[in-house]
C-alpha cells in the first residue's frame, strides 16, 4: 500500500493508452481515478447541446464551472466528434483556469489519486512523485482508436481517425496554455509495441522505481 496522498500523474497524446493504464494503476494501488479529458469533453458537449459555437468563451467557462465530477455520460462523451470538440475548448485559457480547482481538489484527496490528461505532471500536479508520459506512434494510436470507436458502434474510417489524431496532437501541443508536453521529471513509456498487459507491467515498474527513489516504499 502506498503512503497517504500518493499522486500518480499520467499524460500523453490521444489514444496512447493513458486511461487504460491509469484505471489499472488506480485499481492496483487502491486510489481514485480521474480521466481529465472527460472534463473538456463534457464542456464541449454542453456547448454543442446549447447550440453554441465552441469559441463562445463566456458560455464555455460557464459550462466548465457547472460540471460535476459524478455525472458524466461516458458513452456519449467518448465519440470522435467530442474528442475533436474537446480539444478546441481545451485551447481556451479561461476554460482551463475554470477546471483547475476541480482537478487539484480531486488530486488532494487524503488517500491520493491517479489523474490522466495532458497537463497533469506539468500544471495540475507538478508535485506528483510519479509522472508517466505515455506515447505510441500516431498510426498505432489511430488503429486502437478506430477499433474502440467501431466497438462502440461508431462508423469509422481509419484514414479519418489518423487525421484526427494528428490534428489533435498538433492543437494540443501547440496551444499557448498548458500544452501537451512531457514534464522534466516524468518517465516516458512508449506503448507502440506493447500490448495492454505489457504496458501495464512497464507502468507498474515505473511506479515502484519512482516510489523507491522518493523513499516512499
Ligand atoms: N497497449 C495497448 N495495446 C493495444 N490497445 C491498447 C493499448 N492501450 C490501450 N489500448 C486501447 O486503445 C484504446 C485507447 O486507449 P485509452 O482510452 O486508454 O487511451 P487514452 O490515451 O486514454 O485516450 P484519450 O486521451 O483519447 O482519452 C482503447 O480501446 C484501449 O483499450
Ligand atoms: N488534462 C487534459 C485532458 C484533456 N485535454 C483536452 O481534451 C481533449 C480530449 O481528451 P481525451 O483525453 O479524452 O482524448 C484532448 O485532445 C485535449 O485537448 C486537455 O487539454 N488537458
Amino acid at each position: 500500500m502506498p503512503e497517504r496522498g500518493l499522486i500518480i500523474a499520467i499524460d500523453g497524446p490521444a489514444a496512447s493508452g493513458k486511461g487504460t493504464l491509469a484505471r489499472r494503476l488506480a485499481a492496483n494501488f487502491g486510489l481514485p481515478h480521474l480521466d481529465t479529458g472527460l472534463l473538456y469533453r463534457a464542456t464541449a458537449c454542453a456547448l454543442l447541446d446549447e447550440g453554441r459555437p465552441l469559441d463562445d468563451i463566456r458560455a464555455a467557462v460557464e459550462a466548465a464551472r457547472g460540471l460535476a465530477l459524478c455525472d458524466f455520460d461516458e458513452a456519449r462523451l467518448r465519440t470522435r466528434e467530442l474528442g475533436e470538440a474537446a480539444s478546441v475548448v481545451a485551447a481556451i485559457p479561461q476554460v482551463r483556469a475554470a477546471l483547475i480547482d476541480m482537478q487539484r481538489g480531486f488530486a488532494g484527496r487524503p488517500q491520493g489519486a491517479v489523474l490522466d490528461g495532458r497537463d497533469i505532471g506539468t500544471v495540475i500536479c507538478p508535485q506528483a512523485p510519479v509522472k508517466i508520459f505515455v506515447t505510441a506512434s500516431a498510426e498505432k494510436r489511430a488503429q486502437r482508436r478506430a477499433l474502440e470507436l467501431a466497438s462502440r458502434g461508431e462508423k469509422v474510417d481509419y484514414a479519418a481517425v489518423l487525421a484526427d489524431v494528428r490534428k489533435r496532437d498538433e492543437r494540443d501541443s501547440g496551444r499557448s496554455q498548458a500544452p501537451l508536453k512531457m514534464a522534466e521529471d516524468a518517465v516516458a513509456l512508449d506503448t507502440t509495441d506493447l500490448d495492454i498487459e505489457a504496458a501495464y507491467r512497464a507502468a507498474c515498474e515505473i511506479v515502484e522505481e519512482r516510489l523507491a527513489l522518493a523513499g516512499k516504499v
